[in-house]
């Protein structure tokens, strides 16, 4: 097999790939504890490695893979790495051994862009590579360092009093629209701790530990989390008062930014990481720079779940999401993947929140801050398993000054730390509901970078009309798009990024699953087919002695003319079988690649019924919904019909039910009426002046005489009589009262009258009662 091809010059963009191999755990769920990778001896291939390491020109970079002892006759399948690191390769080991040094040294020196990803099965150590674990450093960690340490005294504090114009001067130099803030400020508005001494050298937290620590728990951990809601008032925080002294007018407007990132209304504040691990060191890595030039450090995170990007430093109020139900929705707001006003030419992911990070500490923290916000899921593949695709971008930016006026802008480049999610098999992974459906996605995104892969080593080989297909999915658009120089004449020359691929494995772990990753990511690939023993030879070294391989003696009788050509004959015939084998060999890969896909379609598969189930449970609830809503418009529209027929009812019989009222009697009517009754009390009276003059002799004559003609004679005088007739007058005293009331709207004169009539009455009825009655 051929050594795997060397970058060609002015290819830089591509991959060098390299192979980790994971050391076995005990209790791991999946093993199968056969082991089908198998490291061939770096003598093999000496001069192979491709890599910048010219020390290690010795080192492994071939790997074989053996089928499984199954009933199928699989071919030995052969890849070829830049590197292949064992499982014993230490953390250090694979940070020198992969050129990590030289991806920071072309961002701080040589304008060049740098990319690490690591790609595998999941489970197979990607995180752990990329981010390392309790007591040890992973990639990341260590590049930060050796950033910071090489950086040293050239790094400008982004802290709003230390440099109030720092922020504005980066703002106006970004392209991204993104939104700056200093450090400082925003770790006091994540943990609340102005003076963040409880964070320094803290311990990182890789994935695993996320679940286990208390990192993942949101519980108020300062006394500012405990703090109610005015408490919690920027203008009470000590940040907003260490920013609003610093403001000076030019400066407010970016830094109203920062007031507004100080007020985010945190229900939970998260516990700040302790005790990050200092090992292994790499304080001898440093590289050398200009102690005149001037440098910020600008760190954004960001990642890809289901094929959308959303920011890890702007977390929803709610704290973390680690596994999300089957029916809850990203709330989160996407980030595009586009050129920008002041990025016409390059794709940029536009409005991240960027935090400027004076030292190693402070960026580690965002880094954990981050992580935090990063969805992971335990499935049976791993128990704290990543879910998406997470970008860590650390920019480096040098001052320079402007040509025409002299003013301060910042240029630079960009080093980009991928944690690829694992590709899994959604029935070794165990996983249901939305788990499976972010299964399917990231399996397919994998499967995009595959394809793109791939077509990078056709390129690699000479075939130029290869074309890398990186936009088919947003994650191979963010690893590739700028990796090719930039057909835009009128844009600024850029150097083509720097890429390093880690891909990890499992020795043990799923056979398929880890051919189908080596497949994709290997430089090279070769097909062996394990040799059948000659028969041809065999019959000819039995042609020359006298006896067969059973003893017999062969017969004198076959020339040795016939002899020839029968293993001629078989030599052809064993050519023949041989070249069918590699066929054989070729079509069973297929085969396999075959099957691979038809797995990959079922996954997808379940996936689109799992997603068709939510849409019919979403769409029966709706229609639910609209049927109750139908139901209850229906019952209240019979419900008011209902009262309508009822109050039609009532007035129908009220109508015939007519209760009898007299009629108001007219005014003329109650005069005449008043009148008629006058008469008669008059009558009345007249009657009983007659009487009390037949009883008293006494009374004058000519009184009589007087009232003679009207009254009227009576025979009978009792006294009952006499009461009667008061109470009569009584009677009709209150029928006149009665009357003036009840007549509001007659004239006041009639009132009048009636008022003078009442008088005359009551007088009257003072003069002629009885003394002793009155
Ligand atoms: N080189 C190694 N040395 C020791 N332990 C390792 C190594 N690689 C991986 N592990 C352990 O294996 C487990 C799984 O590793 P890790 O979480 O890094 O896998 P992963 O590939 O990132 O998985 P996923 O894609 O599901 O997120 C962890 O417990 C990790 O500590």
């Amino acid at each position: 097999m051929n050594p795997p091809p060397k970058q060609p010059q002015g290819q830089t963009s591509l991959f060098q790939v390299y192979l980790r191999l994971r050391p076995p755990i005990s209790q791991q769920h999946g093993a199968s504890g056969e082991r089908y990778l198998n490291v061939e001896p770096p003598e093999v291939y000496p001069a192979a490695s491709g890599s910048e390491n010219t020390s290690d020109a010795a080192a492994s970079t071939h790997i074989t893979l053996q089928p499984p002892n199954d009933s199928r006759k699989r071919a030995v399948e052969k890849f070829a790495f830049t590197k292949v690191f064992e499982e014993n390769a230490s953390q250090l080991e694979l940070f020198q051994g992969t050129g990590m040094v030289s991806l920071v040294k072309g961002v701080l020196r040589e304008g060049r862009d740098g990319l690490v990803a690591t790609l595998g099965c999941s489970g197979s150590g990607k995180s752990h590579t990329i981010l390392g674990s309790k007591t040890q450093r992973g990639m990341t960690q260590m590049m930060l360092d050796v950033l910071f340490r090489s950086l040293g005294p050239t790094i400008r504090n982004a802290d709003a009093q230390a440099d109030p114009v720092l922020l504005s001067s980066l703002a106006a130099s970004d392209t991204s629209e993104a939104q700056l803030f200093s450090a400082a400020a925003f770790l006091e508005s994540i943990y609340g701790d102005p003076s963040g001494e409880r964070g320094r050298n803290s311990r990182a937290q890789t994935p695993m530990s996320r679940a286990q620590t208390p990192m993942t728990v949101w519980k108020p951990s300062h006394p500012y989390s405990d703090r109610n809601t005015e408490s919690m008032n920027p203008v009470s925080m000590p940040c907003f008062k260490q920013i609003k002294d610093s403001v000076t007018n030019p400066e407010f407007e970016l830094l109203k930014d920062t007031l507004s990132l100080c007020s985010i209304p945190r229900r939970h504040m998260p516990q700040r990481p302790s005790a990050l691990p200092h090992l292994p060191d790499v304080s001898d890595l440093a590289i050398d720079m200009d102690p005149k030039s001037e440098h910020v450090v600008i760190v954004s995170m960001y990642e890809v779940y289901n094929d959308r990007i959303f920011d890890l430093l702007s977390p929803m109020p709610g704290g973390p999401i680690t596994r999300p139900g089957a029916n809850q929705k990203d709330k989160r707001r996407p980030l595009l993947f586009k050129p920008t006003g002041a990025s016409p030419d390059r794709k940029v992911v536009a409005g991240l929140r960027k935090i400027v990070c004076s030292t190693y500490e402070e960026a580690l923290m965002i880094l954990e801050t981050g992580l935090i916000e990063r969805r992971v899921a335990g499935t049976g593949s791993n128990s704290v398993s990543s879910r998406s695709h997470g970008f860590f971008c650390l920019e480096v930016k040098r001052k320079v000054r402007g040509k025409r006026y002299g003013e301060e802008t910042w240029a630079g480049n960009t080093l980009t730390v991928v944690d690829l999610a694992g590709s899994e098999r959604a029935r070794a992974a165990k996983t249901a509901g939305a788990t499976l459906a972010e299964g399917g996605k990231i399996n397919e995104s994998l499967m995009y970078l595959g394809q793109c892969l791939q077509m990078q080593s056709d390129i690699q080989e000479g075939n130029k009309t290869a074309l890398v297909p990186f936009r088919q999915c947003k994650l191979t658009e963010l690893l590739f798009s700028n990796s090719f120089p930039s057909n835009n004449a009128s844009s600024t020359q850029r150097y083509p990024q720097k890429g390093v691929m880690i891909v990890t494995a499992d020795p043990m772990g799923d056979f398929n699953a880890m051919s189908q990753i080596l497949r994709y990511s290997a430089l090279a690939r070769e097909v062996a087919v394990p040799r059948v023993p000659s028969v041809a030879s065999t019959i000819l070294s039995g042609s020359t002695g006298t006896k067969g391989s059973s003893g017999r003696t062969t017969p004198q009788s076959i020339s040795m003319e016939e002899l020839e050509n029968a293993a001629q004959e078989i030599v052809r015939i064993t050519n023949e079988c041989e070249t069918l084998a590699v066929k054989l060999a070729e079509e069973e890969i297929a085969r396999q690649e075959l099957e691979m896909k038809l797995r990959a379609a079922e996954e997808r598969c379940l996936m689109i019924e799992q997603d068709v189930r939510e849409e019919c449970w979403a769409e029966m609830d709706e229609r639910m919904e609209e049927e109750r809503r139908r139901w209850q418009l229906a019952w209240d529209e019979q419900v008011g019909r209902h009262d309508q027929h009822i109050d039609k009812k009532i007035e129908l019989i009220s109508r015939e039910v007519k209760i009898y009222e007299d009629p108001e009697p007219s005014r003329d009517e109650k005069v005449e009426e008043l009148e008629r009754e006058n008469d008669s009390l008059h009558a009345k009276i007249a009657a009983l002046e007659r009487e009390l003059m037949s009883r008293s002799p006494t009374q004058s004559p000519k009184k009589s005489k007087s009232k003679k003609n009207t009254m009227p004679s009576t025979e009978h005088t009792p006294c009952h009589n006499l009461r009667s007739s008061d109470a009569d007058i009584e009677n009709a005293l209150r029928r006149l009262d009665y009357l003036k009331l009840a007549d509001n709207s007659s004239s006041i004169p009639a009132t009048k009258q009636t008022a003078k009539k009442q008088r005359k009455m009551t007088t009257r009825k003072w003069d002629l009662a009885p003394e002793d009655e009155i």
